[in-house]
């Protein structure tokens, strides 16, 4: 199998499946290794790489990326990378995807934010994530047999039908979690259960991540020094209009010039439960390392424009700089607000 390329059209991920005689669901797994080569961990230097199959059946690869000379909380996840990939493609579902090691809480978290997440389907090729899981659904249904057990003493001269349904839940959760294996792919909800997401804080009907967003943001007063850069001024401005910011409401976009000329862009993505939200500046990169240029390293960015609120709650601009600073020290940066 070839190296991939970070978006994979409908036509070709269906003639690749049938060269290698399977299905497009099963192509994902075998793209997980020989897409490794394209992450950036020269920190950990433990590529990850995650396969995914959108609703329009295009598939998208996410690798993880690391700065050195930065805090390691700026680094992107290849989950985080993968989810970004589909937005700056205007892809709104994220079907299921395969990844080469078990997604962390962080990414588990972030991807809530994508509707119908919990039946994403995972399906994780290192062998050795599932080392423990059936001693844990041996545990999951112990425990929750003694919670069931508890409730029950509690509830039983109250309603004895409850009880008996509990049990059966449990046992039709077990059989779900069973048979959901068969095919590789686990569904999100039985990786990380009870979630927190958007639905405890936000109306059903506020568009997710991956639907489409118009935050209907114009800049502010007359911009001078416009020759050149406000091409790029333009480009960050929808950028900011696209970006996911439902918690705050303190959208951002950035876009940034490498030294060809080549444009990239990116917007601010949150998270319900904030720590996991995504900055524009690491969305953009995200444009970067998929569309820039055969590997290049980030020095060879030279302009950068974020656009956001003047009198925002959450603002960008130092965390921004402070980044591109480090990643590119060359790197002309401004900030315009709406
Ligand atoms: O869910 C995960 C867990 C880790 N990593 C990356 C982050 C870092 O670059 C490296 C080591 O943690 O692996 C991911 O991409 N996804
Ligand atoms: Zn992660």
């Amino acid at each position: 199998m070839d190296r991939p390329s970070f978006l994979i059209h409908a036509e070709e991920a269906e003639s690749a499946a049938k060269r290698h005689g399977v299905s497009v669901v099963n192509l994902l797994p075998l793209l997980v290794n020989p897409a490794k080569p394209l992450a950036r961990p020269p920190i950990s230097k433990f590529p990850v790489s995650a396969v995914g199959l959108g609703s329009s059946g295009r598939i998208f690869v996410g690798v993880n990326v690391e700065f050195p000379g930065l805090p390691l909380h700026h680094s992107i996840h290849a989950e985080q990378f993968l989810v970004t990939n589909l937005a700056l493609n205007s892809e709104p579902i994220l079907r299921r995807f395969s990844v080469s090691a078990a997604p962390c809480g962080h990414c588990r978290q972030f991807l809530q934010e994508i509707r119908d997440a919990p039946d994403i389907r995972i399906l994780i090729t290192d062998p050795n994530a599932f080392r423990d899981a059936v001693t844990d659904n041996e545990d999951a249904v112990t425990e929750k047999n003694d919670t069931v057990a508890e409730k029950e003493n509690a509830v039983t001269e109250q309603n004895d039908t409850v009880s008996t349904e509990q049990n059966d839940t449990v046992s039709t959760e077990r059989n779900d979690a069973v048979a959901e294996k068969e095919d590789g792919y686990v569904r999100l909800e039985s990786i990380l259960p009870h979630r927190f997401g958007p639905d405890d804080l936000l109306e059903r009907d506020v568009p997710l991540l991956l639907e489409p967003h118009d935050n209907r943001l114009t800049l502010l007063g007359v911009i001078t020094n416009g020759h050149t850069d406000s091409d790029l001024k333009l480009t960050a401005l929808s950028a900011a209009n696209r970006s996911y910011a439902p918690y705050s409401r303190c959208p951002s976009g950035v876009a940034m010039v490498d030294c060809e000329g080549r444009v990239y862009r990116g917007w601010y993505m949150e998270s319900a439960a904030y720590n996991p939200s995504l900055g524009p500046v690491q969305a953009a990169l995200v444009d970067f390392v998929a569309n820039g240029g055969g590997g290049g390293g980030f020095e060879r960015i030279v302009g950068a424009v974020l656009v956001e609120k003047r009198d925002a709650v959450v603002r960008q601009e130092h965390t921004a700089k402070m980044l591109l600073q480090v990643i590119a020290p060359k790197c002309d940066f401004e900030v315009f607000h709406c």
